[in-house]
């Protein structure tokens, strides 16, 4: 198959309007359908040696979430003690998670063991498979802005929380938990940024060519 401009066009739309979204979920439930599509893009994702080593859980029960909710509070309230004075102070007025807004949430493991010790491709790095599960995300969460559905990454959570709470198997990685629900709107740069957090590096900054100069 052959792209052509709108197609082009339309997934870098998708690219920079994606958000991680935390605020103005709308309660609306997300019909099963669309959380097949969304599993669907996420499973497609690449993945070293095509391990495919994700999982998925799917969380839509209020009281499932009540319990990772009071996870975050606990680790958002150890996690804001990290950041000093008017820093702390900026930290604690930010928004982090919508866990109990949003009507879904969703939960993706790694199985690092998954088709055998030797894998194609994580013979010297190790960590290519935590690196496939991440491929995952990013799919799911262009996959959610294509569908109009917002998608945030709560990683202010200790792992345990979602081990006990999700029934998750201990031979299991996980990799993150997100929120995901549609919104009032979409929020054109980042809450961090918005926030006074911090800024968008340049990207004239990030990029080096033919290899690592003295100055940069
Ligand atoms: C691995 C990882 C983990 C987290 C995040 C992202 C990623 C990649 N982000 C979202 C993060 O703050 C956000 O992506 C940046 O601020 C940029 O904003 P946009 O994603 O472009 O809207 C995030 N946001 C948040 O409110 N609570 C969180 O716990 C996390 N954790």
């Amino acid at each position: 198959m052959q792209f052509e401009a709108p197609h082009r066009d339309a997934l870098y739309d998708i690219i920079f309007n994606r958000r991680d979204v935390r605020r103005d979920f709308l309660p609306t439930a997300v019909p099963d359908d669309v959380i097949q599509r969304l599993l669907t893009a996420a499973h497609h994702a690449p993945s070293v040696g095509f391990m495919q080593p994700w999982d998925f859980i799917v969380v839509k029960s209020p009281t499932t979430r009540a319990k990772i909710k009071q996870g975050f509070v606990a680790a958002n309230e150890a996690s804001a003690k990290l950041f000093q004075g008017e820093r702390q102070d900026l930290y604690r007025s930010l928004k982090l998670e919508g866990i109990e807004e949003a009507p879904l949430g969703i939960c993706i493991t790694c199985d690092r063991s998954r088709t055998g010790n030797v894998v194609l491709g994580r013979t010297i790095k190790p960590e290519m498979d935590l690196y496939s599960a991440v491929c995952a995300v990013q799919n799911l969460w262009l996959a959610a802005r294509a569908e109009n559905l917002g998608m945030g990454w709560v990683s202010i959570l200790e792992d345990q929380v979602l081990y006990e709470t999700l029934n998750i198997p201990e031979h299991l990685d996980i990799i993150g938990y997100f929120c995901i629900g549609y919104v009032k709107a979409f929020q054109i740069s980042p809450d961090l940024e918005q926030f006074g957090w911090q800024n968008r590096r340049p990207l004239a900054a990030a990029i080096h060519y033919e290899g690592w100069q003295q100055d940069s």
